[in-house]
């Protein structure tokens, strides 16, 4: 028996016949359409909607066709000025339809929401862990790096706009540690984020190749000893700045076809410093 079934029973042993008839009217009152109402404030919201839902997905992998995923969601409408509220559920009733992640997928999305709420412009945000199954540089042992993969997507009226992006684990070395020390020099993990909109596929995978390139060195899940001794010496003789990696992600993004625009930010944890070091490009290309 359902929960109103439940609740009917509940109401004739407590109340009769007779009071369930009034009480049964009185439901349709109690579900007032609230969000529907008339607002007379004049304020239209540029944004409206849930964030943080973790929804579990697959996602296209270049090696593996696909792979399961759990991605934080965020969707979002404009609101008129006129109406009260938009319809929450509604929201969660359109990722209820998806099984997989991709940028024609969330194209669909977008247009769902925008019609379902009536909304001109809707919002998509969502990102993911993402693994990418690397060889260590010696040992050729196989080990998932996991990355964090995100793809975004707008729709205002008739224009829509996709930005596919990563956030990749990197290591940095000091180049000015390394020249003014008579030994070593102070090295760290960084993060290396890329954000492209563009008008060819691209794979997370290219894309934080792109990110670990333009480090001192990569890093990795699974390393044996001879891998070490070659990630440790690889990284001290390819000494960056943030500003370097920036700058040589940028060089690398501008080389790739189908482009219109990237952003890449790195940010390093210090290992001698109690703070971040940090840097950013973005760039619309024609
Ligand atoms: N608009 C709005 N709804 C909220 C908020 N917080 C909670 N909700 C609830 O979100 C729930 C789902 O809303 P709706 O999508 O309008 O639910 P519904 O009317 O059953 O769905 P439809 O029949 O599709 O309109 C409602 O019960 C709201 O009370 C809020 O801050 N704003």
């Amino acid at each position: 028996m359902n929960y109103l079934g439940k609740t009917a029973d509940f109401m004739k042993s407590r109340f009769g016949k007779q009071k369930i008839v009034a009480s049964c009217t009185g439901v349709n009152d109690l579900l007032k359409d609230i969000q529907s109402q008339i607002d007379t404030r004049g304020i239209s919201l540029n944004r409206v909607g849930i964030k943080n839902i973790d929804w579990p997905l697959k996602v296209y992998d270049q090696t593996n066709g696909f792979q399961n995923t759990v991605a934080n969601i965020s969707l979002s409408v404009a609101l008129n000025h006129d109406i009260k509220g938009t319809h929450m559920s509604r929201f969660v009733e359109v990722l209820n339809n998806i099984d997989i992640l991709n940028p024609q997928i969330i194209l669909s999305i977008l247009s769902s929401i925008q019609t379902k709420l009536d909304a001109e412009s809707s919002f998509f945000e969502c990102k993911f862990p993402y693994f990418i199954w690397k060889e260590s540089p010696v040992s050729k042992n196989i080990s998932p790096l996991k990355i964090e993969a995100m793809i975004l997507g707008e729709k205002n009226r008739d224009e829509t706009e996709i930005i596919i992006g990563v956030v990749v684990p990197v290591q940095t070395l000091c180049p000015c540690s390394k020249a003014i020390s008579s030994v070593g020099a102070h090295n760290q993990r960084a993060n290396v984020k890329i954000l492209v909109k563009t008008k060819k596929k691209i794979w997370f995978e290219h894309l934080a190749a792109i990110a670990e390139m333009s480090a001192s060195s990569p890093v990795y899940s699974l390393l044996k000893r001879e891998d070490e001794k070659y990630v440790t010496e690889a990284a001290y003789n390819t000494p960056k700045f943030v500003e370097d990696v920036a700058r040589d992600a940028a060089l690398l993004l501008e080389k790739e076809d189908g482009l219109k625009c990237y952003r890449v930010e790195v940010e390093s944890h210090e290992s001698i410093h109690n703070h971040e070091a940090f840097a950013w490009v973005e760039k619309a290309l024609s």
